[in-house]
């Protein structure tokens, strides 16, 4: 079989199982496998794959087959300008995020300046990561309750050259945490409890409980921090936080109440209010 018949191949079986972008993962995977480039294609598509390099691709196909999203499968994936490691601990990085880094940066006068950012629930720390990648006078602190996702982040900001201007530390949302920041950015836990066993198997299955689950209504992390957020902000300081389908008008209201008038909703690429803005007064 050729390169592209075994594509083809690939494409069809996952299509078959449900995956739902069947033609990229395909080609993802057997990139992978054997060590292709995207430009291999246009040279090497005629040649024939000799059998253990069928039987490799044959074992990635199947784990995608069973709904393993391709970045828990290769270990890894793209987000901002950076690649990111990933851990069972951590969140798959999902580029809607990418919505609270444009709106930071949009919102900062002067990108050269020396800010300070917190980022609560890092994850794989792609937000700040993404920030200090950009900003190249800044510094910031990730926090995360998974002592693994926080290993995991700290890998990823050596791996991008950054970990001269990261800090990450375990803890509990910004408790215990003195410093005042110039902006602190969050993507929470924001699943109803009761949602969560309706979600796509790669979600479902493959992304930690932890950074899904906002209990009942959705909502608990989001009063957690905006409680905190008074006492972590500079005055001037902004908060930028994603949020949940239909959430903006409840985290509208836990903000303002909190005292940081929300000074934008923003909406991802699918049009789906993403990321709250909010600044605390001068
Ligand atoms: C939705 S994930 C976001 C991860 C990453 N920031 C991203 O955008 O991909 C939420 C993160 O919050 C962390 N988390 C959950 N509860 C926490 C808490 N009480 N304090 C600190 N972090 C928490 C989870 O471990 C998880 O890494």
């Amino acid at each position: 079989m050729t390169l592209r018949a075994l594509r083809r191949a690939a494409e069809e079986r996952l299509s078959a199982a449900g995956v739902d972008s069947p033609a990229l993962d395909a080609r993802l995977l057997i990139e992978h496998a054997l060590g292709l480039s995207r430009e291999d294609w246009l040279v090497r598509g005629d040649e024939p794959v000799p059998p253990d390099a069928a039987a490799r691709v044959d074992a990635l196909l199947e784990r995608r087959a069973a709904r393993e999203p391709v970045g828990r499968i290769v270990g890894e994936r793209a987000f901002w300008t950076l690649d990111l490691s990933l851990a069972p601990a951590t969140l798959e990085p999902r580029p809607d995020t990418e919505t609270i880094v444009e709106c930071v940066l949009d919102a900062l006068p002067d990108r050269s300046a020396p800010v300070r950012i917190l980022d609560l629930g890092t994850g794989t720390g792609c937000i700040l990561l993404a920030l200090l990648a950009e900003l190249p006078n800044a510094t910031g602190l990730g926090i995360d309750i998974s002592a693994e996702a926080v290993a995991t982040a700290a890998a990823n900001a050596a791996r991008n050259g950054l970990a001269g201007r990261a800090d990450f530390r375990t803890g509990v949302w910004g408790a215990g945490i003195a410093e005042r920041f110039d902006a602190v950015v969050s993507n929470p836990p924001y699943i109803p409890s009761a949602d969560i066993a309706t979600l796509d198997p790669e979600v479902r299955d493959h992304d930690p409980l932890r950074a899904l689950d906002g209990g009942a209504d959705g909502l608990d992390a989001y009063r957690a921090i905006a409680a905190e957020l008074p006492g972590l902000l500079k005055d001037g300081g902004i908060a930028a936080l994603e949020i949940g389908q239909g959430q903006a008008d409840d985290i509208r209201r836990l903000l303002e109440t909190a005292g940081l008038p929300v000074a934008e909703i923003r909406p991802d690429l699918s049009g789906i209010e993403r990321c709250i803005r909010a600044a605390k007064p001068v």
